[in-house]
């Protein structure tokens, strides 16, 4: 059993369809998701905006390397392409923190998983979703453990305003 944090972005093809493409899936697993950001690209490569959201999700059969595993079949089931770093793509889903069964955070340095996601921090179209959805959450990057909201506060003006909330919706019907 375990619990986590996925952050999900799309700037290719029919952006809402591959955010909804991972609520379907995880259907009843799904414990929040955030409402849906139109985010400035991170990272230096130019191309187009982003979708962005939050998924909080849990499953008892999973560990997380499983919602690693989910996140590529996803992915590929979105026909992501893996060209260029922080490029364009269709579908990615990143595991930004998880929870063992017993509610501890599982910290990991493997370059395959690592977690929680070396870049949350710096990620605005992350920190803002998360904060809808788990206000209360806590985020370990640079050897100290901060709120989201101090995370954010140390991010440059421009990208926190980069990320603007729009009307899209991705909860699946109950
Ligand atoms: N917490 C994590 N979530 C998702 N992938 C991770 C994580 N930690 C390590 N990885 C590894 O990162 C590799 C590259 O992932 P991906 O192609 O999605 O990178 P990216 O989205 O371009 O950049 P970034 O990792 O900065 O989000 C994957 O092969 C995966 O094994
Ligand atoms: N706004 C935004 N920028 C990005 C994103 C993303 O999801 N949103 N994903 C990237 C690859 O990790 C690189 N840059």
């Amino acid at each position: 059993m375990s619990r986590a944090v996925l952050s999900i972005g799309s700037n290719i093809g029919d952006r809402t369809a591959h955010l909804r493409s991972v609520t379907e899936a995880l259907g009843d697993r799904i414990v929040a998701v955030s409402p849906v950001y139109s985010t400035a690209p991170w990272g230096g490569v130019e191309q187009q905006d982003f979708l962005n959201a939050v998924v909080v999700a849990e499953d008892p059969s999973l560990d997380c390397r499983g919602w690693l595993d989910l996140g590529r079949q996803l992915e590929a089931a979105a026909d992501r392409v893996r060209e260029q770093r922080w490029g364009p793509r269709s579908l990615d889903v990143d595991v930004v923190t998880c929870h063992d069964s017993d509610g501890r955070e599982v910290l990991s340095d493997d370059p395959e998983l690592t977690l929680p996601h070396p870049r949350a921090h710096l990620r605005a179209f992350v920190l803002v979703p998360w904060w809808d959805v788990e206000p209360q959450a806590t985020l370990v990057a640079d050897g100290m453990r901060r709120p989201l909201t101090e995370w954010l506060a140390a991010l440059d003006v421009d990208e926190r305003e980069g990320v603007r909330r729009t009307e899209h919706r991705l909860e699946p019907p109950r």
